[in-house]
């Protein structure tokens, strides 16, 4: 009986292309509700992720009994933490930073049991040979084993054709977020200049014959890799999928609450001038409206100011959202008018 048969690594092979989600919440739970969602497959990430050992075996059970494959992202290419995740039962391992030829030929040699490689040989304990269930793991297990590496920086691109003829290695990932960081465009993978060395790298992957991959939340750059023959696309991020639910839920909860609000006066014969001054003064980070008589600013926070001015009174009212800080909101405007008047003795008297 050999080790179990690796159907991602089959899809690679034959060039089918695979869509993936990268998983960073590092619960099995979550990773349930993703194995569950349809994805081909699914990156469990410990490199930007909490994920420690136990939390990736208990993702690997999880995601065992669904149709998505696990790829599992080590820290870092050390031969150790290579052999703890194999033996774990992980069979798709993506390396980051992988920046020469020499570096992607000792991973290789880390997947692989001697005499060829350096894998040390544990599967009597292992998970990966179902606990010595199946006799002939050492012998099989990696034909089954898929490597995948990431170019992802300057270093890496300019190795990548070295790196491509190293035989073990299954397909390379570019990583846009690294390498635009690289590239003196940290936060931009968008940068044209990005984009296209990603572009070009792609294109160099899928003309050596190794499967290429890549995590953009980009529609226009999924389709573009996909159009180059790209194979193994991850196009959304867990964290970044319920962060934004959840910030979202929770804005439409409290749109259902009141505003909060507070109403004063002051008498000043230039109300209209310090209406005006203070429509001006936040007229750069927040929607204005005014004219000599009346303004409106609101801020994108929820907090907002309503003036208007007659020829001897400035009324005011201070409106925040249904948990904002409003005794607070009264006193940045309080100073901000007071500073304008300091040329006279100026009073916001709040009712409220
Ligand atoms: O450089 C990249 O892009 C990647 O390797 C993916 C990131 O590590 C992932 O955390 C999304 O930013």
């Amino acid at each position: 009986m050999p080790a179990p048969h690796n159907p991602f690594k089959a899809a690679l092979k034959a060039g089918d292309p695979q869509m993936g989600c990268w998983l960073g919440l590092a619960d099995p739970y979550v990773a349930e509700i993703s194995a569950g969602a349809g994805f081909d497959w699914l990156l469990i990430d410990a490199e930007h992720a909490p994920n420690d050992l136990r939390s990736i075996i208990a993702q690997l059970q999880v995601i065992a009994g669904f149709g998505s494959h696990a790829v599992i992202r080590p820290t870092v290419g050390e031969t150790w933490m290579i052999k703890q995740l194999l033996d774990a039962g992980a069979q798709t391992l993506l390396v980051p930073m992988v920046e020469s030829a020499e570096q992607a030929r000792e991973l290789v040699k880390a997947v692989t049991y001697p005499p060829h490689g350096i894998r040390g040989v544990g599967s009597a304990l292992a998970r990966a040979s179902n606990f010595s269930a199946i006799p002939d793991y050492l012998k099989t297990a990696r034909e089954e084993i898929c490597l995948l590496v990431q170019v992802e920086n300057r270093k890496g691109m300019e190795a990548l054709d070295e790196i491509l003829q190293i035989e073990g290695i299954d397909g390379v990932f570019i990583g846009p977020s690294d390498l635009a960081a690289d590239m003196g465009h940290i936060g931009n993978a968008a940068a044209p200049e990005v984009e296209a060395a990603v572009l070009d790298g792609m294109r160099k992957i899928v003309a050596a014959g190794k499967a290429g991959g890549i995590l953009t939340l980009s529609p226009k750059m999924q389709r573009e890799c996909l159009d180059i023959g790209a194979t193994f696309v991850a196009t959304d991020i867990d964290v970044t999928l319920f962060a934004s639910a959840i910030r979202d839920s929770a804005k439409a909860a409290l749109s259902l609450l009141p505003d909060q609000s507070a109403h004063g006066t002051a008498e000043t014969s230039n109300a209209s001038r310090y209406l005006q001054q203070l429509c001006k003064h936040w007229s750069h980070k927040a929607a204005v409206e005014f004219d000599p008589n009346a303004g409106t600013i609101r801020f994108d926070g929820g907090n907002q100011v309503q003036m208007s001015a007659t020829a001897t009174q400035l009324a005011v009212t201070a409106t925040t959202g249904p948990r904002g800080d409003l005794e607070r909101w009264k006193g940045v405007v309080s100073r901000h008018l007071e500073r304008f008047a300091f040329r006279e003795e100026f009073s916001l008297v709040w009712q409220d």
